[in-house]
């Protein structure tokens, strides 16, 4: 008989990429459904039957739902086994994710993961050894979700120089902040409802104080500027800090708050080149884009030389949006084990610099409330005039013996803002600082 080509196979005759998957939770449960459920059309795309061979969880016990022989409380064991060809992550964490997908990796195993905290503070190390190995490394679900997002900024944007990355990365806050905005919602409430939704990382700290959404700053400055940019390097503030009173300032002024990453590529006067990654809650005008995302929703604006202004909106947190995600990805390196080719290295040959947040250019909204009588006015602009802070628009309004005053400054080195908020809040004249937020857009 004469030897089969393997190119002349069809797809469910072809050996099975074999994959171990790690955590069956809110996003686990879904791949292994859409696994099951899309098998043949899997097939077919891939080039050959994706196949799961075992499952870790933390409690077997608790999965009545999966086959039990697929089950394991040892993860590690289950990487290690030689009819493992693809780890897909889904446990989340550092440790002891971390030494798993070293161990796969090293192996010449393909690793699919959504863990943006381990890759934001390990993605050279994880490319180190998916380089020495040849195996992939896909990432797609660990920033916005179900939107694609790494890909183009890995591949479709690879021949463009981007500049600017700025959007809503993190759905927990997104959902929080729109029904704060909306109806009052108080923050507790919200944020229950968040993580029943499947939307809140395991601890929700995570979310509500910008960790998660720094570790996607940290990927998407990596990626966008072709540098290593480590969670450490992005400056956070998560949204714990925000009041009813800020998003009622944000209202009087036509403007709404968001919590935003944002990533710059910046060329100082001298040439010199660097980054910066931050997170914080921003007031944006309601006519912006942006404004008008509200739930788990994301969306991101990338902006290049050639390619100008792009955006992506979809669904960056839930289970079956992320596990789509997720399953692009397996695809990709299933067709890679069939066909023989590589998914896309680590690209960090630019090595840009971080540049502090407090050189950063930002803007500020200030809304005080000061005693009214006269000179209270020039006491405050004198004080950004002496950090040389130049200011955008002023409003007052006046209510018995106070007047509340709000201020609007053009962009500022953000240490010099802060210094003048710090020095505006001792001023006598000045009885409560009560909001103060950075600002992004300009007014309709
Ligand atoms: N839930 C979402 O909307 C999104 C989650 N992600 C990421 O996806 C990953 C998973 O998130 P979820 O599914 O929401 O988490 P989850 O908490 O619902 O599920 C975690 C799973 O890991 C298992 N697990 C935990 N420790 C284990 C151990 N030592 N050994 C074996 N299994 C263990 C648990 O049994 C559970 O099945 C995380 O990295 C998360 O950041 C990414 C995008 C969106
Ligand atoms: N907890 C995250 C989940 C997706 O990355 C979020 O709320 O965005
Ligand atoms: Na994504």
């Amino acid at each position: 008989m004469s030897p089969v080509s393997p190119k002349s196979l069809s797809p469910a005759d072809r050996a099975p990429i074999r994959v171990a998957m790690l955590g069956c939770g809110t996003v686990g449960s879904e791949v292994a459904r859409l696994l099951t459920e899309q098998a043949g059309e899997l097939a077919a795309r891939a080039g050959a039957p994706v196949e799961l061979v075992g499952i870790a969880v933390r409690r077997p016990d608790k999965h009545p739902e999966l086959p039990a022989e697929l089950l394991t409380d040892d993860a590690a064991a289950l990487v290690a086994r030689d009819d493992v060809d693809v780890v897909v992550e889904l446990v989340g964490g550092i440790d002891p994710v971390r030494s798993w997908l070293l161990t796969a990796l090293n192996a010449g195993k393909s690793v699919v993961t959504a863990n943006k905290a381990l890759l934001a503070e390990y993605s050279a190390e994880l490319f180190e050894a998916s380089d020495a190995s040849g195996a992939d490394l896909y990432f797609e679900a660990a920033v916005a979700g179900a939107i694609p997002l790494l890909r183009p900024l890995r591949e479709s944007l690879a021949g463009d120089r981007i500049t600017r990355v700025m959007g809503i990365v993190n759905g927990t806050t997104n959902y929080i902040l729109s029904a704060m905005d909306a109806t009052g919602a108080g923050y507790a409430e919200t944020l229950d409802e968040a993580s029943r939704l499947g939307y809140a990382e395991a601890d929700p700290t995570a979310d509500v104080d910008g960790y998660d959404a720094a570790s996607k700053a940290a990927i998407l400055a990596s990626l966008a500027f072709h540098s290593r940019v480590t969670a450490k390097d992005v400056h956070r503030e998560g949204i714990a800090d925000v009041t009813a009173s800020d998003l009622a300032a944000a209202r009087t002024l036509g403007r709404t708050v968001k919590l935003l990453a944002i990533c710059e590529r910046v060329t100082a006067d001298d040439g010199t080149e660097s980054v910066s990654a931050r997170v914080h809650p921003v007031m944006i005008p309601r006519s912006h884009q942006l404004a008008g995302v509200g739930g788990a929703f994301n969306a991101v604006y990338v902006e290049a030389d050639a390619a100008g202004e792009l955006m992506f909106y979809g669904q960056g947190a839930g289970g079956a949006p992320t596990a789509s995600a997720v399953l692009g990805d397996l695809v990709a390196v299933a067709r890679n084990q069939v066909l023989g080719g590589r998914g896309p290295r680590e690209s960090a040959h630019a090595a840009l610099p971080v540049r502090p947040m407090g050189q950063t250019p930002t803007r500020y909204h200030v809304s005080l409330d000061v005693a009214d009588r006269a000179g209270v006015l020039a006491q405050v602009a004198q004080a950004f005039a002496a950090h040389g802070v130049s200011i955008a628009a002023v409003r007052q309004r006046d209510a018995n013996d106070t007047a509340s005053l709000v201020v609007v400054t053009h962009l500022a080195p953000d240490a010099a803002l802060q210094s003048t908020v710090d020095e505006i809040a001792k001023l006598d004249v000045v009885h409560d600082v009560v909001s103060v937020m950075r600002v992004e857009g300009e007014d309709a």
